[in-house]
């Protein structure tokens, strides 16, 4: 199984930050009164001293006839002021510096950071949010009671600009002058309009905008006019702007496509299809007859239904209470790496046996009444938890056997193909996280104890490419979905049949 380690945070994971975060500030506070402390005894002993040094230089031949006074003054000046070099010299707040330094290890590392920026990045280009909207709360037409400050921001368009993306790069960073006042750190350690008109010329600078980028270098050359590094970097933009435009330096579409797809697939407004119907599941098998389970058809082309209420309040509790804190970083088992920049799903995901609790046993005959499928050889549940703008581009879940015989022998085929999946909801998601098709336009949103149920492969056991499905970008919210997915060859004999294709559906043989 192919694993991409990145180390990306879901909603769950980033709970014990807020702790850490607040022992860091504890341990600043304790280096503020430490300094409190030192400023105190430095302040009380200069009045101490003015004092003395008045009265001598008030008269000071008087002062001085008296021998006490002239030798204090000798003293002091040998002593006390080699003292207050020491004094000065010795550093404030060791040990919260030792203990800061010691919490460093457990802060976020950059990738963290990074996932974090893609995250917000997704969520501005899954459901094509104004940036502006964004840094003010607004999101998705929502204000929510948050917004980012300049250091947020800056972060945001220097990933951008490390990660081919100028054009992105300079929204954002045109936006980190006018919020320059909200910032968590003092003016010597926060971003410098310097530093911001660098970034912004050199953004400019990759997208060819040279003219921009000529002017905002020199401004920043006015504030470091000893910069050689600037002088050169000017004399290079100004060679730019007489050469022809270079089309390799223009942004990368490619990692846009799935984001088109995504931001198509996960537009709020789109619709089902109507003329869809609500019942009872009686039939599925004879369990039901005596406790039917309530079935939402999502679409009959391909057919997606929504069973409603099959998992209760308490029993999503223990799910989610079994699955670890700490979960791995989910990346498919078929999907190539093609693009750092696409993580193709930011969650933590995992494993959980059914066989080990009657919780998974009891979920497990709930599946089969649902789908009248045999799961003797079906995969453990898999509960993924998604993260700052959690998404999974769109996919499959189907191996596709048929197309590529070598893949049979791998250990995770026992059992054959993918033929159906059931997609159990977890939580609500306050905002966006829905489950997309994109080729059929279906769009789910999550409610806690439904379950979405629909076949990979068709009545004949061919891929049915009208189950490509894409987790929207979570927008605010926890996501937590739990998977199983539902193997080919222990339904040889009792494979319900699915409603008549329609002759304009794809089907590959
Ligand atoms: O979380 C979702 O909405 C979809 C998850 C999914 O497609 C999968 O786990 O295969
Ligand atoms: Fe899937």
């Amino acid at each position: 199984e192919e694993q991409k380690s990145t180390n990306s945070f879901s909603v769950v994971t980033m709970v014990p930050l807020v702790k850490l975060e607040k022992i860091l500030i504890d341990n600043l506070e304790e280096y503020a009164k430490a300094m409190d402390h030192k400023l105190q005894i430095i302040r009380r002993n200069i009045q101490k001293m003015r004092r003395e040094n008045k009265k001598a230089q008030l008269d000071a031949i008087g002062y001085l006839s008296n021998p006490l006074n002239g030798f204090s003054l000798v003293r002091r000046l040998h002593q006390d002021w080699v003292g207050w070099l020491q004094y000065m010299v010795q550093p404030v707040g060791a040990s919260q510096i030792r203990n800061l330094n010691f919490w460093r290890s457990r802060l976020p590392c950059k990738e963290d950071l990074h996932d974090a920026c893609e995250g917000l990045v997704r969520i501005q280009g899954n459901y094509e949010l104004n940036i502006t909207d964004i840094i003010r709360g607004k999101l998705q037409g929502r204000q929510h009671n948050a917004s980012m400050s300049a250091t947020d921001i800056f972060a945001v368009g220097n990933y951008l600009l490390n990660t081919s993306r100028p054009a992105s790069a300079i929204q954002w960073l045109q936006e980190v002058a006018i919020h320059s006042q909200e910032s968590f750190l003092p003016a010597e350690i926060s971003v410098k309009a310097d530093e911001l008109l660098k970034l912004l010329a050199l953004a400019h600078e990759r997208n060819q905008s040279f003219p921009n980028a000529l002017v905002l270098m020199e401004s920043c050359l006015k504030l470091r006019p000893h910069d050689a590094d600037l002088v050169r970097k000017c004399r290079e933009i100004e060679e730019l702007m007489g050469s022809p435009l270079n089309a390799t330096l223009k942004e990368k579409k490619k990692s846009y496509l799935s984001l088109k797809e995504m931001a198509i697939a996960c537009n709020a407004t789109l619709k089902n299809p109507t003329g869809l119907h609500c019942f009872y599941n009686f039939n599925t098998t004879s369990f039901l007859r005596l406790a039917p389970l309530k079935v939402e058809q999502v679409g009959l082309h391909p057919q997606v239904l929504l069973y409603h209420e099959v998992l209760s309040p308490r029993e999503i509790t223990s799910i989610i209470r079994i699955a670890p804190q700490i979960m791995q970083v989910k990346t498919t088992t078929t999907m190539k790496k093609t693009n750092s920049q696409t993580h193709y799903r930011t969650a933590k995901f995992q494993w959980i046996d059914k066989e080990m609790s009657e919780l998974g046993r009891r979920i497990n005959r709930r599946i089969g009444d649902m789908t009248g499928f045999d799961l003797q050889d079906s995969e453990s549940f898999q509960v993924i938890n998604y993260g700052i703008g959690g998404h999974y581009i769109p996919h499959f879940d189907f191996f596709n056997l048929s197309s590529d015989h070598s893949k049979r022998n791998e250990d995770y085929m026992i059992g054959g193909d993918r033929i159906a999946t059931v997609l159990f909801y977890l939580s609500d998601v306050e905002q966006g996280g829905a489950t997309a098709f994109p080729n059929a336009r279906y769009i789910v949103y999550p409610r806690a104890g439904t379950a979405l149920f629909w076949h990979n492969l068709d009545t004949e056991g061919n891929i049915d490419l009208l189950s490509r499905h894409t987790a929207c970008a979570v927008i605010s919210g926890s996501k937590w979905v739990m998977t199983e997915w539902i193997r080919e060859q222990a339904q040889m004999f009792i494979r319900p049949c699915l409603p008549r294709k329609k002759a304009t559906s794809t089907r590959l043989g």
